[in-house]
């Protein structure tokens, strides 16, 4: 593996300890390393993505969940859901999430990070994102065997991670019905969703490069970087906790313990300037918290000694939760049989590789974004509203070309093996539902405790039963367009259209069968810190010298969209400010 090629560098300190190989982890080694001085270490509790030979191929992206390159936690029993737990997944391994997710690319509405500006981060707004989203990205031209789709080339730079379209997308005659049936419920299709505007509909671009392979921060910030002589990079060693310093009332962050590979040993290095930690929105606060730094509620209960205590360390939890109906359809436009006999890909990897093979395209292919009418924004509570929604998409609808999600319910009675489906999905993306995660214990080895809290706010229910009635209409539309679609009543197989017809068993319907899109945010929130805050505007941790944290649990309101672009750009500002600071 290339890790191990990774030219050694052993000093017992380093100017820089960044905790997490993941998404932001990794570029933001990348970048901080660019000068060829300034020394780095990484360390990763997983090990590198491709002792999962699938993670490249963007239709196995399912295939990868449950492997040893994903944490797969467990949520605790989530009461909205009718008592249910979720799987959380989370990319263990260098490139962390962006090497198990689904691929899709997206930035947001201007408007959200606006706001984020707005509630106490200047330099946040859109016009000075924007420059960071451009110079994490190429965008690779379709390539001939590829329909045309519109893109603005303006948008995009000479970043690491690629981006283009999938063939198989622009092949498949669902995908192209789904997108134009959106427009039944006013939701147009655009050409380019990455410019500022979220609200419309499109075949999004994937992290895939122009031989339409996967494109993580492992194979493209890490590959870029992984010979500089300052940068050292070691999986397999867990992060245990942060050493803090405390001298005459102030507390500095001087290092970190890990476990070491593969000798077991518990080892402590220091940074001679700052720990970063870039362990994800889950890690990060648990970490934190192992560390004395959290709400002192839950440390002492823990038995875990108080540091600082900050109450908002793994509050302000928002995330995206989507929910589907499933349509039987012709074979030829679902990836049902090759998710119903993976095996296929070992006999067959050269057919499924083939241009127009489904293992080109994640099943979940292409997007709309609805901003939904006032009117359904019940205003429960108009303080809330005013500060909170920003002129933003409230839901995304997509489309999946398998059945989906699996899962045991009441109302997902018919999957039969033989049959071939597609699913017409919907998730809030600016939820007004907050959850939390918290330590059960000071041990890593034990994990943390996630509680989604999805749909608990008034208004989340309110939208959601809105997006469920426009799943109906817009398959009504596709059905019609896609010609595709097998038996009566367009295809619904669940929960079928003789059910599910009043709000309340709309919403019910929702509790059993929604899930996560994974999009876990905002546990370390950038916010004064009155306001629940745990990092400043320049991401360093309040209280303590020296502590930074680079990855998605700064952002203060979840975007609007999937979340490795804005995870991206948060790390490429951050490369800057600290070299700022540093004066590198
Ligand atoms: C299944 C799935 C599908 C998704 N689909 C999409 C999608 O299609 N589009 C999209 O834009 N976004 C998607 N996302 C979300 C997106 O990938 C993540 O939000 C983003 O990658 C998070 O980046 P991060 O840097 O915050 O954390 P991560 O990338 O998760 O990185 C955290 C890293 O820290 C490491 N770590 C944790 N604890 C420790 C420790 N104690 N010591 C050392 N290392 C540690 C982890 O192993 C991991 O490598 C998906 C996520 C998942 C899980």
């Amino acid at each position: 593996s290339p890790v191990h090629h990774t030219r050694r560098y052993d000093a017992q300190s380093y100017d820089f300890i960044i905790v997490g190989g993941g998404t932001a982890g990794l570029a933001l080694a990348a970048r901080l390393t660019e000068d060829g001085k300034t020394t780095v270490l990484v360390l990763e509790a997983g090990g590198p993505p491709d002792q999962v030979a699938a993670y490249k191929a963007p239709g196995a992206d399912l295939q990868v969940l449950g492997s040893p390159i994903d944490w797969a936690f467990t949520t605790l029993p989530q009461e909205s859901l009718n008592g249910r737990q979720l799987v959380y997944n989370r990319g263990r391994c260098l490139g962390g999430s962006s090497a198990i997710n689904g691929l899709t690319y997206g930035r947001g509405s201007s408007s959200l990070y606006n706001l984020w500006e707005t509630l106490g981060n200047s330099g946040w707004g859109w016009d000075e994102v924007l420059p960071y989203f451009k110079r994490s990205t190429t965008f690779f031209p379709p390539r001939e065997e590829v329909a045309q789709q519109e893109f603005d080339a303006s948008l995009y730079d000479q970043g690491p991670v690629a981006l283009s379209y999938s063939p198989y997308v622009n092949g498949t005659p669902g995908s192209i019905a789904f997108v134009e049936s959106l427009s039944a419920i006013q939701v147009p299709t655009v050409q380019e969703l990455n410019g500022g505007n979220n609200v419309g509909a499109k075949q999004e671009p994937l992290t895939i490069d122009d031989k339409y392979r996967r494109s993580s921060s492992y194979d493209s910030y890490y590959m870029l970087a992984k010979d500089r002589p300052n940068l050292r990079v070691l999986p397999f060693s867990p992060v245990q906790q942060i050493i803090l310093q405390e001298d005459a009332g102030n507390l500095t962050a001087i290092g970190v313990v890990y476990i070491d590979h593969p000798g077991g040993r518990t080892l402590n290095v220091t940074a001679t300037k700052e720990v970063i930690m870039s362990a994800g929105s889950i890690q990060t606060p648990q970490l934190l918290m192992l560390s004395g730094i959290g709400p002192t509620e839950t440390l002492n209960e823990a038995g875990i000694k108080v540091y600082l205590a900050n109450e908002n360390v793994g509050q302000n939890l928002q995330d995206h939760t989507y929910f589907s109906i499933n349509i039987e359809v012709d074979p030829s436009i679902s990836h049902s049989s090759l998710y119903r006999d993976f095996s296929k890909l070992q006999q067959a990897e050269q057919e499924y590789w083939e241009p127009k093979g489904p293992l080109r395209a994640p099943v979940g292919l292409s997007y709309g974004f609805e901003k939904v009418p006032a009117d359904v924004l019940i205003s429960l509570n108009a303080t809330t509203l005013a500060s909170e929604r920003p002129n933003q998409a409230h839901i995304e609808y997509y489309y999946e070309t398998i059945y989906y999600p699996n899962i045991p319910s009441p109302y997902y009675l018919r999957h039969e093996y033989n049959t071939s489906y597609v699913s017409l999905t919907a998730g809030l993306v600016a939820p007004l539902s907050k959850g939390s995660v918290s330590v059960r214990s000071n041990s890593l080895s034990d994990p943390p405790d996630i509680d989604l809290q999805y749909y608990t706010h008034p208004e989340d229910q309110a939208v959601a039963v809105h997006a469920f009635k426009n799943l109906r209409r817009v398959l009504a539309e596709f059905a019609a367009a896609c010609n595709c679609t097998v038996g009566a009543n367009h295809g619904e197989v669940n929960p079928g259209p003789d059910k599910v017809r009043t709000d309340e068993q709309i919403m019910e319907y929702i509790r059993e069968t929604a899930v996560t899109v994974w999009h876990a945010s905002g546990t370390c929130a950038m916010l004064p810190r009155e306001k629940g805050g745990v990092v400043d505007k320049r991401l360093r941790v309040y209280g303590v010298e020296g502590l930074r944290i680079v990855d998605a649990s700064v952002f203060p309101v979840i975007p609007d969209q999937h979340k490795q672009g804005p995870v991206y750009m948060v790390a490429e500002k951050a490369a800057d400010m600290i070299k700022d600071d540093w004066r590198l």
